[in-house]
């Protein structure tokens, strides 16, 4: 059953306090999804907790969102069980935001919809305008990215970062073992941070869980329930998510490129 924001969350930062911002200032919402539990990765640890050039995994996450000036509020969405690594993380955390902890549900849709009810009292204020929502597995998001996202959002209504599948690889459909042909190229891999009007969002994540609907990523909740428009923007081979343990030896190698 989806819930409410945990009562006992860790809560860093309070509404109105350090992120206050005018009325007539709307900011944004970035918000980290950390409560799956990332088994493919082969560790017994969240994926998300594992060392990642010198931090945590999820840590490169809130530092890009949290270095792009119009995001002034921060939410990590979490598991109760790994309650000490969060804190870890906040200890250690170089956001210029503080960091709001809300604990997620058992589907990244619960999660997600956690995450908005949590806003909800600073959605319809208008005091957050437009919320971003991004994967903790993909840490090597930069401060641009997240930028473009949010402009592109700010101007359409939503925003997705992609890639061109073409781009990526030839795509063929299956039956059983047989090929049988390839796939018109217009098909785009998506990424995140993915970035939406707060208010419709909100209420297509409230209406997605009256009826029970579960999505794949932000942008297939809103295809369904709300009429804004899913614009997609140029990704970053560099957001790739950390699915496998493979996927780290690439990322620490990128972050080491980086330096
Ligand atoms: C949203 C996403 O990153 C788009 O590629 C992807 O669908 C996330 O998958 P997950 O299984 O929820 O990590």
């Amino acid at each position: 059953m989806i819930g409410g924001v945990a009562a006992d969350a860790p809560t860093r930062g309070e509404p109105g306090g350090v992120n206050q911002r005018p009325a007539s200032a709307p900011t944004a919402a970035g918000v980290v999804l950390a409560s799956g539990s990332g088994t493919r990765v082969g560790s017994a640890v969240n994926k998300v907790y594992l060392p990642l050039g010198g931090r945590r995994l999820v840590s490169w996450s809130l530092a890009a969102l949290g270095q792009v000036p119009d995001i002034g509020v921060l939410v990590l969405v979490t598991r109760p069980q790994d309650a000490d690594l969060v804190a870890e993380v906040l200890d250690r955390a170089e956001s210029r935001v503080a960091v709001e902890v809300v604990h997620g549900g058992s589907s990244r849709q619960e999660s997600e919809l956690m995450a908005l009810r949590h806003l909800a009292p600073r959605i319809r204020s208008g005091q957050v305008d437009t919320v971003l929502i991004h994967d903790a597995a993909r840490p090597l998001v930069t401060p641009e990215l997240v930028t473009r996202v949010l402009r592109a959002a700010r101007e359409h209504g939503g925003a997705v970062p992609g890639l061109p599948a073409e781009d990526l690889v030839t795509v063929r459909e299956q039956d059983g073992a047989e090929l049988v042909e390839a796939v018109a190229a217009d098909l785009v891999g998506v990424q995140t941070p993915q970035g939406f009007a707060s208010a419709p969002l909100l209420a297509a994540y409230e209406q997605a869980a009256r009826e029970g609907f579960a999505g794949t990523d932000t942008a297939s909740c809103m295809e369904r329930f709300s009429a804004v428009p899913v614009r997609w923007i140029p990704g970053s081979r560099r957001n790739f998510k950390i699915t496998y343990a493979h996927d780290l030896v690439v990322a620490e190698q990128v972050l080491a490129d980086r330096h």
